[in-house]
């Protein structure tokens, strides 16, 4: 297929378009660079980087249109839920009017299959966990919200334009490509593993937001979920939606929760350094757990995540981190 990647030159997009090259598709990248990095595209010399703001039109159609695009994968966005709380409109602006630019140029060019990156950020406070795609979605954040506004903007495009698509929502990416230079590189990082990774290189102390949330240690608990798993699950979305019409919506996590304090024990073994920590309130904006129900995305896709115990998770992660202290 050829494909069009927005987005594909940050963090999960650049490991995407590394599983998408292997499986033989021929991509072009659109980015504005603003959070990703060119050098992430570098291990691919068939690839071809567009840098364009997705919320140019004009040059969205264009580029749909000169390299021919059967199919897009979505992943430009802003991303940090507590950025959204202090500026939600940016998020607006960008994921919401950013894909609305998006959908018309698809409609434009007669380009009609998406997957798109949603979060599980869309649930908010579930009401129990394991989380079905069927839990109400209340955010409790303006990221979130965005994603959810996008997620309804899929479903009347489908009913209006036959625009077809797979909502993807993830819950905690991490780690990084076991072969490949590719790894989280984020400026500034707010994500817990290459933060409590960074603390261990730079001998510093690590924040825990929270101790008095209602789990078993009182810290907040995530479903941590491979990186390149993820990468795996657009592909496998991509290929399902050509004989699946509609707006569909599947979680991709691991099926398993972790507490910030088993995240830090976790890289404690796998660093073997003694990583310090302080202790501070909750960041605002954050639920207590987010732990994903994964058998749709298992039994529709056919999709098993690999390398998504938390010990690869986080030992893939520091190979990364170690050969690139300062990122790309
Ligand atoms: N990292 C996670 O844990 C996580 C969890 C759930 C969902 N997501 C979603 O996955 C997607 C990718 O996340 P990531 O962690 O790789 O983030 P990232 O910041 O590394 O990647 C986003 C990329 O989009 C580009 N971009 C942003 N706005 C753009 C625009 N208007 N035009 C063109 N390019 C633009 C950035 O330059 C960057 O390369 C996002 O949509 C995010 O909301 C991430
Ligand atoms: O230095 C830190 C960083 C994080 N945390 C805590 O660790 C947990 C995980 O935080 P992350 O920032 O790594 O991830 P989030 O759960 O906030 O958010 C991520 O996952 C969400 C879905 O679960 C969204 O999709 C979002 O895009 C993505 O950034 C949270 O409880 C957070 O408060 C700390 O205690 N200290």
């Amino acid at each position: 297929m050829r494909i069009l990647v927005t987005g594909g030159a940050g963090y999960i997009g650049s490991h995407t378009v590394s599983v998408l090259v292997d499986h033989g598709h021929d991509v072009t990248v659109v980015d504005n660079l603003t959070t990703g990095h060119r050098e992430s595209l570098a291990p691919f010399a068939g690839v071809r980087l567009v840098t364009a703001d997705i919320r140019d039109s004009e040059r969205m159609t264009a580029v749909l249109r000169q390299q021919d695009i059967d199919a897009v994968i979505h992943f430009a966005a802003l991303s940090l839920v507590g950025h959204s709380m202090t500026d939600p409109l940016a998020y607006y602006h960008n994921n919401v009017g950013g894909t609305e630019r998006l959908l018309s140029a698809m409609k434009d060019a007669g380009v009609s299959r998406l997957v798109f990156s949603s979060t599980a950020a869309v649930y908010g406070e579930p009401m129990s966990v394991p989380i079905a795609e069927d839990a109400p979605t209340r955010p409790t954040n303006p990221y979130g919200e965005t994603k959810r506004v996008i997620e309804n903007m899929l479903a009347w495009a489908y009913q209006a334009h036959r625009l077809t698509s797979v909502s993807l929502r993830y819950f905690n990416a991490a780690g990084a490509h076991p072969n490949l230079p590719l790894g989280e590189d984020h400026h500034p990082e707010t994500h817990l593993i290459p933060r409590v990774l960074q603390a261990a290189l730079r001998n510093e102390p690590v924040p825990v937001y929270g101790t008095d949330y209602p789990t078993p240690d009182g810290t907040a608990v995530r479903d941590y979920i491979h990186v390149l798993d993820l990468a795996e699950a657009h592909r496998l979305a991509l290929e399902w939606l050509e004989h699946h019409p509609g707006a569909h919506a599947f979680n991709l996590g691991n099926g398993q929760g972790f507490s910030v304090r088993q995240v830090i024990d976790a890289a404690r073994l796998v660093t073997q350094q003694d990583i310090p920590v302080t202790y501070g309130p909750r960041r605002a904006g954050d639920p207590a757990q987010l732990v994903a129900s994964v058998e749709r995305a298992q039994q529709w896709l056919g999709w098993t995540p690999r390398l998504s115990d938390l010990t690869t998770i986080v030992q893939t992660a520091w190979d990364w981190h170690r050969r690139h202290p300062w990122g790309y």
